[in-house]
């Protein structure tokens, strides 16, 4: 897959100095969704204003589909959509008259058939001549992201876009972005919510101090880094681990009803097979086994914390 947005070694300082992008290189397919994670103040945002070119760099280049977003900004910059973090609607237009606007800010010819398929996809056509300021909270979403694909992009950023919405709408918005997929346009989310990334990302961007950590497709970074546990339940409590059974793979629970084995799925050899013939000899008698997988969430805690330190 050819690449739609080639991010170059972009530093930003802002103005009281504070180096909030450290160097970021960061190439992104055409037609995939990509998720950036990150703690709080990471860059997320600096990092998509940029490329959007709504902060300027300190250096560094952005292209997107080959056009450089300073060199060749307008280009560029109708390439792209922008969902944001903030609500910035104008209470008083009507929700046509807003995504008619926005089209027109592109200097694209009007077209109320393409907009109104927009909102349509959005469930938002029956809403067409409702005042902003008369739509939920979750509807004003819904309407930015129709702002954003008012002109046609290719690209399509959103800052946070489930931030603090209802279960159901993340959903929804979830759907949306598959749809969105579907139709050839590649999204950049920004999210706090693992599982989000978890459901809808082809790869994941871990970002942290202004730097991305590591970009990998979403599968294999779970297949790279996830861990395993086999928990076998014992038939009765023991007080400690019989000394034939002792390894740092294995841990007694607690309440020392329960063994818990942690094994690496990409190893050879798991020694599952040896783990069980070791409690069958040392006596036990287990009455269930289970096994769990780290989730994208544990493994993006670790990578965080490893930074940290
Ligand atoms: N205009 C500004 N002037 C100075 N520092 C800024 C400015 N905007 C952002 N920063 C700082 O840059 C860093 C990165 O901020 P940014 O908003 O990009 O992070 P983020 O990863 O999007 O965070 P969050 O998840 O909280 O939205 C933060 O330390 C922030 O305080």
């Amino acid at each position: 897959m050819s690449d739609i947005v080639e991010i170059y070694d972009l530093r930003k300082a802002y103005d009281d100095g504070f180096e909030a992008l450290k160097g970021v290189t960061l190439n992104i397919k055409k037609g995939e969704i990509l998720a950036l994670l990150g703690p709080n103040g990471a860059g997320k945002t600096t990092l998509i204003s940029t490329v959007c070119g709504i902060t300027t760099s300190t250096s560094g280049s952005v292209k997107v589909d080959g056009h450089d977003t300073v060199s060749d900004y307008r280009a560029a910059r109708s390439m792209i959509g922008l969902v944001p973090q903030e609500i910035n609607l104008e209470p008083f237009e009507t929700v046509m008259s807003t995504v008619r606007f926005s089209r027109g800010l592109f200097g694209k010819p009007k077209n109320d058939v393409a907009l109104e398929n927009i909102l349509k996809q959005l469930s938002l056509w029956d809403k067409k001549d409702t005042q902003i300021r008369a739509l939920s909270g979750g509807m004003k979403r819904r309407v930015l992201i129709a702002k954003a694909l008012a002109h046609d992009p290719r690209v399509l950023f959103l800052d946070e876009p489930t931030a603090g919405v209802d279960v159901e709408l993340r959903r929804d918005m979830w759907e949306i972005v598959a749809e969105l997929k579907a139709d050839g346009v590649t999204i950049i989310l920004t999210t706090h919510y693992i599982e989000e990334a978890e459901a809808i990302a082809d790869r994941i961007g871990v970002i942290a101090h202004g730097e991305l950590l590591l970009v990998e497709d979403k599968d294999k970074l779970m297949a790279r880094m996830g861990k395993k546990q086999l928990t076998v339940q014992l038939s009765k409590p023991i007080k400690k681990l019989p000394a034939r059974l002792k390894s740092d793979a294995l841990v007694l629970a607690s309440d020392g009803a329960s063994l818990i084995y942690t094994y690496d799925t990409r190893a050879e050899r798991t020694g599952i097979t040896k783990l069980l013939s070791d409690v069958a000899a040392a006596g036990l008698v287990l009455t269930d086994i289970e096994t769990s997988q780290s989730s994208l969430e544990d493994i993006f805690v670790d990578l965080v914390k490893e930074d940290a330190a």
